[in-house]
């Protein structure tokens, strides 16, 4: 069932162990058929070296499993809320990975301090408010879904694939999970440049919005013109 799917979604899990963004078992990465209307995540707790393509869990929307032995990742319900609220989303990821995981921690969105972000994300990549009690004892990972979608507010979460949950970690986007993992480790690297500028130049305020504009637009959109015509993201 949708085999092609699980594993590109594996292959996205993997690669976030390539990219130097989880140790052990931190992580998931999941990615949608929006025709068929259904999910495939990483299972919860595998290690990574040992997952293979049939351990990807398929589940519909509201998270009830179509496919698979394993019990899907514990972050399902985050993942399902944004392919809800997120409608040209195809792959989700959440990591640990330090450098955003710490700005996650110092509940400070991430500034665009240069064209390296600018590149990527069309603005400073916000940060949730921090949940209530009533929020965390709920249904916390639902909850984070809900304040993720509140950080984007009215941005255009293709221009804005990324946001900090306060005092937990980085969530990222894209077309799909490959896409969406290739952001996570741009966020990686931009988080920790980030950390070094302000600590070697704290009173520094960033880039101007308009060579933000001429970065981002540059490589994305309908008047790109970074790379090649077919490609809305070269290297
Ligand atoms: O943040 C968390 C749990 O709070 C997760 O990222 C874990 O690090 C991985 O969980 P599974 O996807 O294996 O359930």
């Amino acid at each position: 069932m949708l085999k092609a799917l699980r594993e590109q979604v594996l292959e996205a899990n993997l690669d976030l162990v390539k990219g130097g963004l989880v140790l052990y078992t931190f992580g998931n990465v999941s990615g949608i058929d929006r025709d068929q209307g259904l999910v495939a995540i990483k299972p919860s707790g595998v290690p990574y070296d040992r997952m293979k393509a049939d351990d990807i869990v398929l589940t519909d929307l509201d998270g009830k499993k179509v496919y698979g032995d394993m019990r899907p990742s514990s972050d399902l319900a985050t993942h399902l809320l944004l392919y809800k609220s997120f409608s040209g989303i195809g792959g989700v990821v959440h990591s640990h990975s330090e450098y955003a995981t710490i700005w996650a921690q110092a509940a400070r969105a991430i500034p665009a301090l240069g064209t390296t972000h600018a590149d990527y994300f069309h603005g400073p990549v916000p940060v949730t408010r921090v949940l209530t009690d009533a929020e965390i004892e709920g249904d916390y990972v639902l909850n984070t879904g809900v304040v993720i979608v509140e950080a984007i507010g009215d941005k255009d979460p293709m221009s804005m694939p990324a946001a900090l949950v306060a005092g937990h970690g980085p969530f990222c986007w894209g077309r799909d999970a490959a896409d969406a993992v290739h952001n996570a480790v741009v966020l990686e690297s931009v988080a920790r440049m980030a950390v070094h500028t302000v600590a070697l130049r704290p009173e520094t305020r960033g880039i101007s919005q308009s060579l933000l504009d001429q970065h981002y637009f540059r490589k994305h959109g309908a008047k790109a013109t970074y790379g090649q015509a077919s490609s809305d993201k070269a290297l």
